[in-house]
């Protein structure tokens, strides 16, 4: 028995119809999370609406303890909001129960965090095969391809050590794409990155968004970023304050921060 016949065919058949339907990849509603109780709660979010199309590159600024990180939680399933609905192409990701919830994590979202998480004691190929392995077959031969796609074919042998933090982010970003997710959740992707290395890491996310195969939703303290974005939201005090499409959006190595 194969890896993905664990997925439920009724989720990404369901996933699936929905994003041929022109629905957004990310929608919320009304959603609010509290930590903690009566004089101890942190309102992180605060009635938040927003929608993300397919095939846009959204980046979502706020200060420290805006409430970014704890949205994108939201959206990839790790944490539950306290109200509001959050509809990933069209899945109620707030109704997803066990497996389902295990399954919508695994196979319809892919995380990029700031800090790379890389096994140090497997290769670049190694780290990115051990996901691929959970998610379908020919693991090997998905793992090469999705370095290649992120221009890493040279260095698949290396061990994360052997690895500048751009490449090593790289990595991280085929042991994303490797599951073939449409929607790819980055959380502060550049933040332990020098400018050179930050600006290739953005220039491989547009180049994953322009091959058409996936949306972003980045979120970062770093206003220089919003120039290559599709679209900027702001979060403050965990409110959606502000919105801007972006019209001519920058390529990532024109970027200045
Ligand atoms: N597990 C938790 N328990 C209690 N409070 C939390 C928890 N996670 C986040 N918070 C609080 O919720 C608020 C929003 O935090 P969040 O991490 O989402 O903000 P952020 O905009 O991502 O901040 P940063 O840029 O510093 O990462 C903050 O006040 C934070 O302290």
């Amino acid at each position: 028995m194969g890896a993905r016949s664990r997925t439920h065919p009724d989720l990404a058949a369901e996933a699936e119809a929905v994003a041929a339907s022109g629905e957004p990849a990310v929608r919320l509603a009304g959603v609010s999370k509290t930590y903690g109780y009566g004089a101890a709660a942190v309102h992180a979010l605060r009635g938040v609406d927003l929608e993300v199309w397919p095939g846009e590159l959204v980046v979502l600024l706020g200060p420290s303890g805006s409430g970014k990180t704890t949205l994108l939680n939201i959206v990839g399933g790790i944490e539950e909001s306290s109200s509001g609905t959050v509809e990933v192409a069209g899945l109620e990701v707030g109704s997803l129960r066990g497996s389902r919830r295990t399954d919508y994590r695994r196979d319809r979202v892919g995380f990029i965090f700031q800090f790379f998480n890389l096994v140090p004691t497997l290769t670049a190929q190694e780290n990115v095969e051990v996901i691929a392995e959970l998610t379908g077959p020919d693991a090997a031969h998905r793992s090469r391809e999705a370095l290649e796609r992120v221009g890493l074919a040279g260095v698949v042998d290396r061990f994360p050590a052997q690895m500048s933090g751009g490449q090593q982010q790289r990595v991280a970003i085929a042991r994303a794409i490797v599951k073939e997710p449409p929607l790819l959740l980055c959380d502060e992707p550049t933040g332990s990155l020098d400018l050179a290395t930050g600006r290739q890491v953005l220039g491989v996310l547009r180049g994953l968004v322009d091959e058409g195969h996936h949306t972003v939703l980045l979120v970062t303290h770093n206003s220089a970023i919003a120039a290559m974005a599709d679209r900027v939201l702001w979060l403050h005090s965990g409110t959606l304050a502000r919105e801007e499409v972006v019209a001519e959006p920058l390529e990532a190595a024109d970027l200045e921060w």
